[in-house]
């Protein structure tokens, strides 16, 4: 009951999220309220306290395969980090904040405004960690393609092209979210 209450809110909370998103980008408001964000999966993971944390990572580096996540996790217990200029950094979050991330679909719809950001999990020695990650992606027949209104107003015309979500999402597990791979597979132009 509390779970699906979280669900709930989170959904309503992702959908204003992009909203805003929308117009900053000058797309209608309602841009993203169909088969774009209509599969949403929210996982918990935990990263049990790692005796020797150079031996191994909590999550490997990858680009969410999603339009967003939302992530919540203890404030008190680092382990994010993003990686920016070649190299990692990890960051502070206020208690009980919310972390969106930017996916790979936001990138594509976005023809490239807005990116994916590339990030790990670490593990440490000292507590575990446990967070939740609700995504928000599209449903696998969707056709996922940049907005015409963005590849058409700036004359730089489509920086992606159209694909199946599923089969896109097919390369993105078989590949844990290697970027070159899915560039390559896709003729990404950048
Ligand atoms: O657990 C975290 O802190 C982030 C998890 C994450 O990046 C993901 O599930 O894609
Ligand atoms: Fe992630």
């Amino acid at each position: 009951e509390i779970v699906g209450a979280y669900v709930v809110a989170l959904k309503g909370m992702g959908m204003k999220i992009l909203e805003n998103i929308s117009e900053g980008l000058g797309l209608e408001k309602d841009f993203f309220a169909n088969e774009l964000t209509e599969d949403n999966i929210l996982t918990i993971n935990h990263y049990p306290i790692c005796p020797d944390p150079s031996l191994t990572i909590g999550l490997p580096k990858h680009k969410d395969p999603t339009l967003i996540n939302i992530v919540q996790a203890p404030a008190d217990i680092p382990g994010l980090q993003l990686f920016k200029d070649e190299q990692w950094f990890g960051f502070e979050t206020a208690p009980n904040a919310f972390l969106v991330f930017v996916g790979n679909q936001l990138e594509v719809v976005s023809n490239g405004k807005m990116k994916g950001v590339v990030h790990r999990v670490v593990t440490n020695s000292n507590n575990a960690r446990t967070t939740a990650v609700f995504f928000v992606s599209p449903s696998m027949e969707c056709i996922v393609k940049p907005a015409k209104a963005l590849s058409e107003a700036e004359d730089c015309g489509p920086l992606y092209k159209a694909f199946r979500y599923k089969d896109y999402f097919d390369i993105h597990t078989g590949h844990d979210g290697d970027r070159d791979a899915i560039l390559e597979t896709y003729d990404f132009k950048i």
